[in-house]
Formats: structure tokens, C-alpha cells, sequence
């Protein structure tokens, strides 16, 4: 897939690759780590990635967590998936959190560790109303729609 966005990019840490895809199509570019982290069960870190952006406005970039990692150690982000507005100039940073009951997560400087999807967002105009309009969803929620096979 070409790429149709511009983005800048200040690597803080001359090393760190700039973000890339890893196969084309894919909706995220991978990010690293660049230190050294050690997570006991439970734990949580924020790891620096060295890279700073300036999104254009209308745009948001998100940290999302890479399922290898998650399903084969535990690793997750706590906040999932993470904002970096399009104001944002500071490091881009990762929550990791090690979700594993028994095992530390030892993660190394150059690991990647997140993957950062790039998305178009609309700023809402909020208008107050005394009544909404009705749709068949209405209220429900919270498993309102049944089990599978809608039992
Ligand atoms: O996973 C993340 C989440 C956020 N940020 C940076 C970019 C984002 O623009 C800023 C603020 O994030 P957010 O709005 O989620 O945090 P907040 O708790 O609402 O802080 P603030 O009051 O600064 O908005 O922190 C990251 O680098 N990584
Ligand atoms: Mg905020």
C-alpha cells in the first residue's frame, strides 16, 4: 500500500528506526523500545520509543499492543490503545503493563514493542437537546442482544 499521509518524524535516539510497516497493507507500524525492561507479573512501565510526530491536524495517532507478544508472554498496554493527539510534541511513549501471573517479561533496548495505527478523526460539535432521536438499539446494551445464536 502506498503511503498517503505525510508525518513528521524527530528520532530523539539517533538509532531507533523511524516507524515502519512491516508487510504491505498492514495498518500499523511497529515501535521499539529503548531501554532495557524488566516486568514482574502485574507490573507496568512506560517505555520511550526516541520518536517524536507532528500529525496533521484531523488526524490521531494510536498505540496499540502486538498480539505476538500478547498471546505469547502477556504483554499488553493499560491503556489501550493509546491517544497521541495531533498537538503532541513530546516522546511517544508506551504503557506497557505484563499481564502474565507467573512469568517476567525481560524486554531489550530495539524490541518492538507496540504499533502505532494512524487514524482521521472528526472534531464533534456538541449541541444540548432535551430528547434524542429514536433508533431500534434505543437503551439497550451491556449483552442486551443475547448469547450466540441470539439466545
Ligand atoms: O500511549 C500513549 C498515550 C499518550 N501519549 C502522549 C501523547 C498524547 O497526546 C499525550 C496525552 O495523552 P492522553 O490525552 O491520553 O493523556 P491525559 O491523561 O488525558 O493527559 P493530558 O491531560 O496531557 O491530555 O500523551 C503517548 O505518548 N502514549
Ligand atoms: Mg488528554
Amino acid at each position: 500500500m502506498e503511503p498517503t499521509l505525510e508525518v513528521q518524524v524527530v528520532r530523539l535516539d539517533p538509532e531507533v528506526p523511524l516507524p515502519s510497516y512491516a508487510r504491505p497493507g498492514d495498518a500499523g507500524a511497529d515501535l521499539v523500545t529503548t531501554v532495557d525492561l524488566r516486568l514482574a507479573p502485574g507490573e507496568r512501565a512506560l517505555a520511550p520509543t526516541g520518536l517524536a510526530l507532528a500529525l496533521p491536524e484531523g488526524y490521531v495517532a494510536l498505540v496499540h499492543p502486538r498480539s505476538g507478544l500478547a498471546v505469547r508472554h502477556g504483554l499488553s498496554i493499560v491503556n489501550t490503545p493509546g491517544t497521541v493527539d495531533a498537538g503532541y510534541r513530546g516522546e511517544v511513549k508506551v504503557l506497557l503493563i505484563n499481564t502474565d501471573r507467573a512469568e517476567t517479561i525481560e524486554l531489550s533496548r530495539g524490541d518492538r514493542v507496540a504499533q502505532l495505527v494512524i487514524q482521521r478523526v472528526e472534531h464533534a460539535r456538541f449541541t444540548e437537546t432535551d430528547s434524542l432521536p429514536e433508533s431500534v438499539r434505543g437503551a439497550g446494551g451491556y449483552g442486551s442482544t443475547g448469547g450466540f445464536a441470539g439466545a
